[in-house]
């Protein structure tokens, strides 16, 4: 597993974190931390244990093993047997389904995680404006939750876990409920939202676009372990585990021997000349970004299929003879078609070499 740590104090860390429902390991020895101000993405499929992940640090779970600080204090620790409350955790927290209560006006439903501290009627009030303000629904204050659209009720949910000015707002995929569209402009609103408040967050999603619109780190998540944590733009450039590099769909990994005549790249045909693989590589990725279609000297292969995309035409060749042959999915300049057989070139200094699958 690859984190990153700073010298910095933490905002949240997890530190060998684990949890067992029965028999079933769903997080296995966890370790993150996120610096303050920082967003942090958890990404994966689903049943991979983002959500778990994220109820450990909200208090809606315990650990089995492990411990979690928020902004320096221990809130969960299983060996110790301390446990935090989410109440007591100063985290504000937006879901799916918003959790809103339908039968409150909109400025009640935000105003309830100040009335819980005890804050003045008129105090709420200021804070409550200025929370709706905030999602853009200045002046929505006294609808009924029940009138409010899906996106609308998204950004009350959004208004109500920002009013209390929290240390840390812990987002379970709040977009999966709206429509594509809105979707785009909801995390743009919340991208600059979190800029402007300057927001320590953590937002569990399986799409990657959200995960790499929004946050600076993204934790690549598989079978109840953190694959790969970096910055978006180091996931895609150096990917650490080819699960990983599929997931994010970078390319085609494919298994590699060393041969007498070069290396070989198994079920592709593909001999490489110029060896420039570390000891011990076991797998490339052949990454789509950096595959050129050329009318010279390059790797042979047969179109499957090749779509117009707009900006381009999504072309999935087989590198090999078919059906075991890989695949490999580029957007090609110019039109190609099912059947044809291509020459693809692709910059050996921009394959990724791993040594283990
Ligand atoms: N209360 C529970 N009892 C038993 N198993 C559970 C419980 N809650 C979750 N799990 C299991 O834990 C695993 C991880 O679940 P989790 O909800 O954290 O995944 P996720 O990555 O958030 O998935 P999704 O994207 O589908 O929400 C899954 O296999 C799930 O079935």
């Amino acid at each position: 597993m690859t984190s990153t740590f700073s010298a910095q104090p933490a905002a949240v860390s997890v530190s060998g974190l684990s949890l067992h429902f029965g028999q079933n390991a769903v997080l296995k020895n966890v370790d993150l931390a996120l610096e303050k101000g920082k967003v942090l993405a958890l990404l994966g499929p689903s049943g991979c244990g983002k959500t778990t992940l994220l109820r450990l640090v909200a208090g809606l779970l315990a650990p089995t093993k492990g411990s979690v600080k928020i902004d320096g204090s221990v809130v969960a620790d299983a060996a110790g047997g301390l446990f935090v409350p989410p109440e007591k955790r100063g985290l504000g927290m937006v879901f799916q389904d918003y959790a809103l209560w339908p039968h409150l006006s909109v400025a009640d439903n935000i105003a309830f995680p100040l009335e819980m501290r005890g804050v003045s009627r008129k105090d709420c009030e200021r804070r409550v404006a200025t929370a709706l303000e905030r999602v853009g629904l200045g002046g929505f204050g006294a609808r009924r939750i029940s009138d409010m659209s899906g996106g609308q009720q998204q950004r009350v949910a959004i208004a109500r876990a920002i009013v209390a000015e929290p240390a840390i707002v812990l987002f379970d995929e709040p977009m999966s409920n709206l429509d594509r569209e809105l979707r785009e402009t909801m995390v743009r609103e919340i991208g600059a939202l979190m800029s402007d408040l300057g927001l320590t967050a953590i937002y569990v999603t399986h799409d990657q676009s959200e995960a790499f619109s929004l946050a600076d780190q993204v934790a690549v998540m598989r079978g109840g372990v953190i694959e790969q944590m970096a910055a978006p733009e180091t996931l895609v450039s150096a990917p650490a585990t080819p699960e990983v590099a599929e997931f994010l769909r970078l390319g085609c990994v494919v298994p590699v021997t060393r041969g007498d005549n070069g290396l070989r790249l198994e079920q592709t045909g593909i001999v490489l000349k110029d060896d420039t693989a570390p000891a011990g590589a076991t797998h490339v990725l052949l990454p789509s970004q950096a595959v050129r279609l050329t009318s010279g000297e390059g790797f042979s292969a047969e179109v499957v299929h090749s779509q117009f995309r707009g900006d381009g035409y999504l072309t999935t060749v087989a590198l090999g003879a078919r059906p075991d042959a890989s695949e490999l999915t580029f957007l090609a300049r110019q039109r190609v078609v099912a059947g044809e057989v291509v020459s693809l070139v692709i910059d050996s200094g921009d394959m990724r070499w791993f040594t283990r699958k």
